[in-house]
């Protein structure tokens, strides 16, 4: 390897759950988080001790004035660290300048924490030189965020369901994996104890199917400028369900991965099957004007709609469409500045079906 090396990191936003896939569907759409890396000569190995120090790191766009930019602390490169070490490397082994611009905004149920964590693992496989193939890359997401939907649609792009091989305890709990919903905004994180030694990373714990999307739905995302903390949000669900609950998801969610495949869309069947009985009522309460909005804005009243959702753990609320896309935001947005005073942004985003991609930059190349 040659160096300086000069790459680029672009990684996708995504909305997760759908309604009724909670903690199993992802999709991917057109919001993106871009690392531009460059890597410097290696350190030799007498002056290694100085790892770390040499890693320059800034931000631009959502969350700049707010993240934080230590390398222990930041979940991007706190999640590199843990990939090295994970591979007995401790520390980034050459020096570098790496600049985040972000899309994604934090906290808002668009996937910004899974779209930095994997940012994160490719930044440590490519900092380490490790070629870690694309389902290893997943696995180490998957020990960082426990819920597969976001990280998996980020890595593989598209429409994606997915789950986890059930892990020994042991394997999940140890200290040194930096759980992306323990970090807050990377401020109150302990650092990662990059000496102690890392248990090796389980294989295989991510399975995942590629969904098809039918090419004219795209996602109408309705932002309200108020964060919500997955982690907050995750613990307002009960920890058991009525089966008729459970019953009610699963029979919705094994028609909604074929009706959103279908042209033209039904929009009938898909907004009865995005209705959701496990995660969304007992997220009315963190998202005033939810309940009203699921309750009132329907295909019937907006022509063109196919359904309505949380994006994720919101409060970003996703509705689908084929058409009349001012119509429909115009009108959630009302409902949510009714109940709460809050600036909403509006955004009506496509569908991507790549993931996170690698680039090598010459040095001609546009950075
Ligand atoms: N680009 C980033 N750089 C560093 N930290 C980030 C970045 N994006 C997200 N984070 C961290 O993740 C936190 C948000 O994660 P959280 O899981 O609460 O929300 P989300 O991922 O945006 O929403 P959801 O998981 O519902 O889609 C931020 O407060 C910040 O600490
Ligand atoms: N499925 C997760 C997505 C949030 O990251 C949840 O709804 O809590």
């Amino acid at each position: 390897m040659s160096y300086p090396r000069k790459l680029k990191i672009t990684v996708p936003c995504s909305s997760s759950n759908i309604g009724p896939g909670f903690d199993v569907l992802g999709v991917t759409l057109s919001l993106y988080l871009t690392l531009t890396i460059q890597i410097l000569p290696k350190y030799s190995n007498d002056n290694k001790t100085n790892f770390n120090e040499d890693i320059k790191l800034s931000y631009s766009g959502e969350g700049s004035s707010h993240v934080s930019l230590s390398t222990s602390q930041n979940l991007i490169t706190k999640t590199a660290l843990y990939v090295l070490a994970s591979n007995n490397i401790h520390g980034f082994p050459s020096p570098m300048i790496i600049h985040v611009d972000n899309e994604i905004p934090f906290g808002r149920g668009l996937g910004s924490s899974g779209a930095a964590v994997v940012a994160g693992v490719i930044l440590g496989d490519v900092a380490g030189n490790l070629g870690l193939t694309s389902d290893r890359l997943l696995d180490y997401c998957l020990m960082i965020e426990r819920h597969p939907d976001n990280v998996t649609a980020a890595l593989m792009g598209g429409f994606i369901a997915s789950y986890l091989r059930e892990l020994d305890p042991k394997d999940i709990e140890a200290p040194v994996i930096p759980h992306s919903e323990t970090l807050g905004d990377g401020t109150t994180a302990n650092e990662t104890a990059v000496e102690e030694s890392i248990p090796i990373v389980p294989k295989g714990i991510g399975h995942y199917i590629k969904l098809n999307w039918a090419k004219e739905i795209k996602a109408i995302t309705i932002i309200p400028q108020f964060e919500i903390a997955t982690a907050t949000a995750r613990s307002v669900l009960p920890l058991s369900y009525e089966r008729q609950d459970v019953v009610f998801n699963l029979q919705r969610l094994a028609v909604l991965t074929t009706a959103l495949s279908q042209s033209p869309p039904d929009a009938d069947l898909i907004f009865q099957a995005m209705q959701d009985k496990v995660h969304q009522p007992y997220r009315m309460e963190l998202v005033p004007g939810l309940s009203e909005i699921l309750s009132s804005v329907n295909p019937k009243t907006h022509p063109g709609l196919l359904g309505i959702c949380l994006s994720g753990a919101g409060p970003t609320i996703l509705a689908l469409a084929i058409n009349n896309f001012d119509l429909i935001a115009d009108t959630i947005t009302k409902a949510l500045k009714r109940k709460r005073d809050t600036q909403v942004i509006v955004k009506t985003l496509d569908v991507v079906d790549k993931g996170a991609q690698v680039i090598e930059l010459t040095d001609n190349s546009q950075s």
